[in-house]
């Protein structure tokens, strides 16, 4: 929260004509067509047209930097949940049943790849026919939450599940196939599909063979295909054939793709395959063996922010290997991490010094030990401190559950138009394609994210996971990253609204606006901290400005876009109270002193210049009246008090 001037982005009238018609055109085209059969299409034609589109996706991608100079447009609309249930609970269908605007509720397409994959910045396109033939050709596109494991997933593998089947069509009019949900495409293995195996030996000599590839692939560092290799291996490792005569070989595995899933950042993943893999066994081999899944498990722990669960690992890890160094440093990281979160004290010294542009990441803990979540009237649920708080103290610290920095390649500012609400937004795309990536591979987080505000629910079940994997519906992250995303500021060098750099804190999401808050926030890295602006009671609600802007207007305009609500704090009473004319003659001069302020330079003002601020000021302050603004800040004025402050005292 908290959108500053200079990220705004500029569309002209026209521009925002040109994608609204273009999205409701597509909306009234679909559902004029909805129910009716596919036309089937020439497999010929189809081909050459992916692979033509491909050969120019890869030449743009070429030549472009990564960040062009318009910004992608994406439409939001046509919500509807992820499939909840497994794909064994599916009825299969073939291409040619598949009617327009249709979701294909309980139905599953088994489908091939047969065209080159089109990588477009937020989606990729492939034709695709019936898995076991048939000549039925179709366009298959994922939308922006198309990689896995750090690849394209079109790439990934070349078989498919489709669960529940969305058939509509592109914003060029073209019929599609649309995932928007990542867990509605699930990709089978090319190595597994359609095999057998004669004997366990041959099964056995299987699984080690993708054991030894993945080892090769992750010294390469391509941990999409390490992962793979060892996924299709622990499957095989896993059959009854194999692990009754070698139980060892899918510990083998599990332990080496729990260091994939370490250095993808899954930690819940890496946490499963490392317990997975412990032996539990006395000998000296077994014993290094497990000392090292509990390092590993011990880590992932630690980056989930689940410390006493990382110290319980790393402990393990010490009895079995009693000299470890790393656990040991680990383990007093881990008491340093426990009280920051268990009392709010923080070496801010050292945390300042540990970050730099390149590892902007700060190791520290949340601390959430003075509030907790209530609802609050009229506005949801808010944030409330428990006891009594000095001005300037820590009111909350929250460590950013994702933070997508404007320096990442992952950065990708987009312009949505929402269908719901007519209305054209710049949204940090970039962060909710992470925030769902990562919840793939963390889903005990998934219920904490799913918590935080949004304004579409989802179909209201409460379905994280099924057998099949974890379940992310993509349109509620859309609209969380919408309303509880924040811009953390300028930390490292160059940013405009293209790559500002944001994040998610699932903690301080929970906190509401007012223009007269009583906390300010910082950041230290990642680390959201808040502080008490002035003494807080014990009971008093949390508040901190989304926007500052000084202007009424404006700032209700971009609290109605950015979070659909209007404002009516006591500054925004009074302000609105006043005679429409009196705030216009207000914003008048607020422009007035930003203009001032930009060209004058306060150190070496002359004597005339800081009276013309002098005067300013007071014209500013003339326009409020000073009974309505007895208890509330005149915002107006602030940038040229500011000025007046520098440049008065040396003259
Ligand atoms: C970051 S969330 C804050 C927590 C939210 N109230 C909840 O229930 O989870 C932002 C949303 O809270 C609501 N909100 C925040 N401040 C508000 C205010 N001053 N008045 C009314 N609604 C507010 C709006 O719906 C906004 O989109």
């Amino acid at each position: 929260m908290g959108s500053t001037q200079e990220n705004t982005v500029f569309l002209t009238e026209k521009e925002a004509e040109r994608i609204r018609n273009t999205v409701k055109e597509t909306v009234r085209k679909s559902s004029e067509l909805r129910g009716h059969g596919r036309e089937s299409r020439d497999a010929k034609s189809a081909i050459s047209q992916a692979t033509g589109a491909s050969l120019m996706a890869d030449m743009e991608s070429m030549q472009s930097s990564g960040r062009g100079e318009t910004l992608p447009a994406l439409a939001v609309g046509q919500v509807y949940p992820p499939c909840t249930v497994t794909r064994e609970e599916l009825e299969p269908m073939k291409i040619s049943e598949l009617k327009m605007d249709t979701h294909h509720r309980g139905r599953r397409l088994h489908v091939k790849r047969a065209s080159p994959v089109v990588v477009l910045t937020a989606r990729s396109w492939v034709m695709v026919e019936d898995a076991d033939g048939g000549g039925d050709m179709e366009r298959l596109e994922m939308s922006l939450h198309k990689s896995r494991h750090g690849e394209d997933i079109l790439e990934y593998a070349k078989n498919y599940i489709i669960k529940e089947p969305f058939f509509t069509l592109t914003e060029e009019g073209e019929a599609t196939l649309r995932i928007d949900h990542p867990s509605d495409l699930m990709s089978l293995s090319d190595a597994l599909t359609g095999k057998t195996f004669s004997s366990a030996k041959a099964a056995e000599k299987f699984a080690t063979t993708c054991k030894s590839g993945g080892n090769d692939e992750l010294k390469n560092g391509d941990l999409a295909a390490a992962y793979e290799k060892y996924t299709d291996g622990l499957t095989v490792a896993r059959r009854d054939l194999v692990s009754q005569t070698n139980p060892d070989l899918a510990r083998d595995i599990a332990r080496n793709r729990a260091l994939v899933n370490l250095r993808l950042s899954h930690f819940d993943d890496a946490i499963a395959d490392a317990r997975a893999s412990l032996t539990g066994q006395n000998d000296q081999k077994s014993k290094d063996l497990d000392s090292k899944a509990y390092y590993r498990a011990g880590s992932a722990a630690y980056g989930l922010g689940q410390y006493e669960d990382a110290r319980k690992f790393f402990e393990e890890q010490l009895k079995l290997a009693p000299n470890d160094k790393d656990a040991s440093t680990y383990l007093k990281r881990i008491d340093v991490r426990l009280r920051e979160e268990q009392t709010g004290a923080y070496n801010w010294k050292k945390l300042r010094a540990g970050i730099s542009k390149a590892r902007p990441h700060v190791d520290a803990a949340s601390f959430i030990g003075n509030v907790k979540v209530e609802n609050s009237e009229g506005r949801g649920r808010g944030m409330y401190v428990t006891r009594n708080i000095p001005a300037g103290e820590v009111v909350m610290a929250d460590k950013a559950f994702h933070v997508v920095w404007g320096h990442d390649k992952e950065a990708l500012t987009a312009m949505t138009y929402d269908v719901r609400d007519d209305r054209i937004r710049v949204q940090p795309v970039g962060l909710s394609k992470a925030v769902a990536q990562k919840l793939l591979g963390n889903s005990s987080q998934i219920e904490r994210v799913m918590d935080l505000f949004g304004d579409y629910d989802g179909d209201g079940q409460r379905i994280f996971r099924t057998q099949d994997g974890p379940i992310v519906d993509t349109f509620r992250i859309h609209d969380i990253v919408s309303r509880n995303g924040f811009g953390l500021g300028n930390q490292y060098g160059e940013e405009d609204a293209r790559n500002a750099s944001t994040g998610l804190c699932t903690w301080a999401a929970y906190i509401n606006h007012s223009c007269v808050p009583n906390t300010s926030k910082d950041f230290v890295g990642d680390l959201m901290v808040l502080r008490a602006i002035r003494p807080l009671q014990a009971g008093e609600e949390v508040f901190f400005s989304y926007n500052e802007d000084g202007d009424y207007d404006a700032r209700q305009a971009a609290l109605m876009t950015t979070w659909g609500f209007e404002c009516n704090c006591p500054l925004c009473a009074a302000e609105k109270a006043d005679d429409p004319a009196v705030r216009k003659k207000r914003a008048e001069l607020v422009q007035q002193s930003e203009e001032f302020v930009k060209h004058e330079n306060w150190p070496d003002a002359k004597r005339l210049t800081i009276a013309s601020a002098h005067r300013l000021a007071k014209a500013i302050d003339d326009t409020y009246d000073n009974e309505q603004y007895k208890d509330v800040p005149r915002l107006a004025g602030r940038t040229i008090q500011e000025w007046l402050m520098k440049a008065s005292p040396r003259k």
